[in-house]
């Protein structure tokens, strides 16, 4: 190979890391979840859209980042994280830290200037609530971690209200709730199916704390409240019919999934097939919750 071509590789897997480090499927997710409650909200203008959404890449992108640096050590450990920028040696250390700060002061500022204080606010809470509350601390201590930690990933709904509004209210916070509820059976499907590399790696995820029967029974009490959370706002008048039965039909399937979990024989290689099943449609579920939101309010 000749030398440029060797350059050229080497950006390029750079460029691919640098990306891998945000955790961009995820982040795909949270964007819904941040872009849909502005049209929720009101009549937002594509500029706020445009600027919502790159701010809340890189806010997440940078939670991500340091998430990585914070946890070099048991994603070394653990199969599915092996192949990071940090632990496959390809990325220093301190320089994913620095991006990741990078990203969420360029978030901060981009918010702040182009939207409003508040809605920069909210995001850095996010980030911070992520990075501290669920990374430094809850997920090594505690196999609560993903309850009260989790509510980091249900701070996308509050900036998306906070960017079109200027202010948050009960709806917002109502959001907020609907995801906190959904994170449980959306992370305890996959814990599941990871206790081991979460064994390896000494992270107190419920299935090993707990156990898989109890792991189980809560996926099952959060679905539940989960789904009266999302039915309910019909009775005050917030949505019509097209959300009622979109929250209906979705969140019915996800009820299915989960007892299906709940049920069936663990030694069964049928079992594995509805973790995962549960696990993926957890996201698909949570997607179109959101959209379904969407469409009922532009031509309901
Ligand atoms: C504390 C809360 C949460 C925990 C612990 C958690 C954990 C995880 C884990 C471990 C994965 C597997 C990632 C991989 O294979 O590398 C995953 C996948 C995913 N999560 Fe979550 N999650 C949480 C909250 C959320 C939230 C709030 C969202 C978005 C609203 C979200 C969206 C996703 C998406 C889109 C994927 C699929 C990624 C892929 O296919 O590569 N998660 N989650
Ligand atoms: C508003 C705002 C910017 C909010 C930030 C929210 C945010 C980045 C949520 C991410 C939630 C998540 C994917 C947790 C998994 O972490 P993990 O460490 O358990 O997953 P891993 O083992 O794959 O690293």
């Amino acid at each position: 190979m000749t030398g440029a071509v060797i350059e050229e590789a080497r950006s390029t897997s750079l460029t691919r890391d640098l990306v891998a480090l945000t955790k961009p499927r995820i982040i795909s997710l949270l964007l819904v979840t941040t872009v849909a409650p502005m049209f929720v909200a009101g009549r937002p203008s594509w500029w706020t859209v445009l600027i919502v959404t790159l701010g809340g890449y890189l806010m997440a992108g940078g939670a991500n980042a340091v998430n990585m640096y914070l946890d070099r050590d048991i994603d070394d450990v653990m199969s599915r994280t092996r192949l990071r920028p940090i632990p496959s040696g390809r990325m220093a250390p301190q320089a994913v830290l620095a991006f990741g700060v990078l990203l969420a002061t360029t978030a901060t500022w981009m918010l702040a200037h182009f939207v409003n204080v508040l809605t920069a606010l909210l995001a850095l809470a996010g980030f911070y609530f992520y990075v501290f509350i669920y990374t430094r601390w809850l997920k090594r201590s505690s196999p609560s971690n993903i309850v009260i930690g989790g509510a980091a990933g249900a701070f996308p709904p509050l900036v998306g209200w906070a960017a079109v509004t200027g202010r948050l209210d009960l709806a917002a916070l109502y959001l907020f709730l609907i995801i906190f509820y959904w994170t449980p059976p959306h992370f305890w499907a996959l814990a599941l199916l990871k206790q081991k590399d979460y064994g390896r790696a000494g992270i107190p995820m419920a299935p090993l704390v707990w156990g898989e029967r109890e792991t189980m029974d809560q996926m099952l009490w959060y679905t539940v409240v989960l789904l009266a959370l999302t039915i309910l706002p019909v009775a005050f008048g917030a949505f019509g019919l097209i959300y009622l039965a979109s929250a209906i039909v979705l969140g019915g399937l996800l009820l299915r999934g989960v007892l299906r979990v709940r049920s069936l024989d663990r030694q069964h290689e049928i079992w594995t097939k509805a973790a995962w099943w549960t696990y993926k449609y957890s996201l698909l579920y949570l997607a179109l919750l959101f959209v379904a939101m969407v469409i009922d309010r532009a031509i309901g």
